[in-house]
């Protein structure tokens, strides 16, 4: 069996978009069962509630989950108000304990997906399970460990498969607290529209402001859903404080989503009049593209029979200006263009260089 020859038919027992929501850990009973019973009353359709029970800290000594007393709790959660349960799974006594406790669905952690010995051990724990399982994106932006992590499960018959996308670690400043970088997820998607994806925005803004313009635009590409981080008293949280919503704020951003459809067989001529433009402006693209590498052919051959070197800064210089000038008056956005300027000159630098070192 392959990745790509699973149906995931358990995501169908679930209301679009599926949602997981909950505390970011489990503290106390009464911290889980005040916010358990805030996100029912709510009444927005969540059907599976999360905490962490053991959680990752970067650094020691601060508060790494309450431990197998909180899948008691978890089980509270069940019995009183319905949800199904979710936690995060480590290592394979993780496992046990979940699967023991009778959790509905797992999921491995960014920092487990990086590190396929970890992986290992928690696919041998779960095998054969008809738990859905979710594996989020690693913390680094590799796309094959992340399908790496899937195939594991797969190897260990577990076929019930969601993926989750939390963002990148960077160590740049920016408005994200892990960057979403998108097109990881969607060549993730590409490869396997099979599996569910569903974004953790929490995590991805590090903060609350961002939260629903992320699971909006993760519905917006088609995702199956999100997770989000919601606990009855955030401020107060015991771990990552600044990030998780109280269940009324939670409710109102979901109730704010627009769902999109991907059966476009309803507006097929427009589209198709449009995708015919678009396909064409490509050919073109391309076709300019190529004339463009042409001539830096011609210049990387002057250039190797008067021994000049291949960058030109003063050259690139004026590209670069002249580059995002026009792009304000076209009224494009100039980072844009500077990404696709430093990926043309790339490739420039590239046809020259194997023009030098050619005969
Ligand atoms: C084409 C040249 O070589 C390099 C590539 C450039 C480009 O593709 O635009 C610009 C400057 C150089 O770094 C050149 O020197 O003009």
């Amino acid at each position: 069996m392959e990745l790509k020859e699973l149906k995931n038919e358990w995501v169908n027992e679930f209301p679009t978009p599926l949602i997981i929501a909950g505390p970011c850990s489990a503290e106390s009973e009464s911290q889980m069962l005040q916010t358990a019973k805030e996100i029912k009353e709510s009444n927005a359709d969540i059907p599976i509630f999360r905490a962490g029970i053991w959680k990752p800290r970067t650094k020691p000594n601060g508060f790494e989950g309450v431990g197998v007393i909180g899948l008691n709790w978890l089980k509270k959660v069940k019995e009183e108000y319905g949800f199904k349960t979710a936690t995060e799974v480590a290592n394979a006594n993780h496992v046990f304990a979940a699967l023991e406790a009778d959790v509905d669905v797992l999921w491995i952690g960014a920092r487990s997906t990086v590190n396929p010995f970890t992986v290992q051990e928690i696919a041998v724990a779960l095998r054969g399970t008809k738990k859905p399982v979710f594996v989020k994106n690693p913390v680094n932006p590799d796309l094959a460990l992340w399908i790496g992590a899937m195939e594991r499960l797969l190897g260990q018959g577990v076929e019930n498969l969601g993926a989750i996308h939390r963002g990148f670690s960077t160590y740049q400043k920016t408005k994200y607290r892990n960057i979403p970088n998108w097109q990881i997820a969607l060549d993730f998607r590409h490869q396997f529209p099979n599996i569910p994806m569903i974004v953790d925005p929490s995590h991805i803004c590090g903060n609350r402001t961002g939260l629903a313009a992320i699971t909006q635009e993760a519905l917006n590409v088609g995702y199956t859903g999100a997770m989000i981080e919601s606990h009855f008293s955030p401020n107060d949280a015991w771990s990552d404080a600044s990030q998780q919503i109280t269940p009324a704020v939670l409710a109102d951003l979901i109730s704010n989503l627009k769902i999109r459809n991907s059966d476009i067989s309803k507006m097929d001529d427009e589209m198709t009049r449009h995708r015919t433009l678009i396909s064409d402006i490509d050919f073109q693209l391309i076709d300019i593209l190529n004339q463009r590498m042409k001539v830096s052919e011609k210049i990387g051959t002057l250039k190797k029979e008067n021994n000049i070197a291949i960058f030109q800064p003063d050259r690139w210089k004026i590209i670069t200006e002249y580059a995002s000038q026009k792009a304000e008056e076209t009224g494009m956005s100039s980072e844009f263009i500077e990404k696709v300027f430093k990926a043309i000159h790339e490739e420039s630098i590239e046809v020259q260089n194997s023009i030098m070192i050619n005969k």
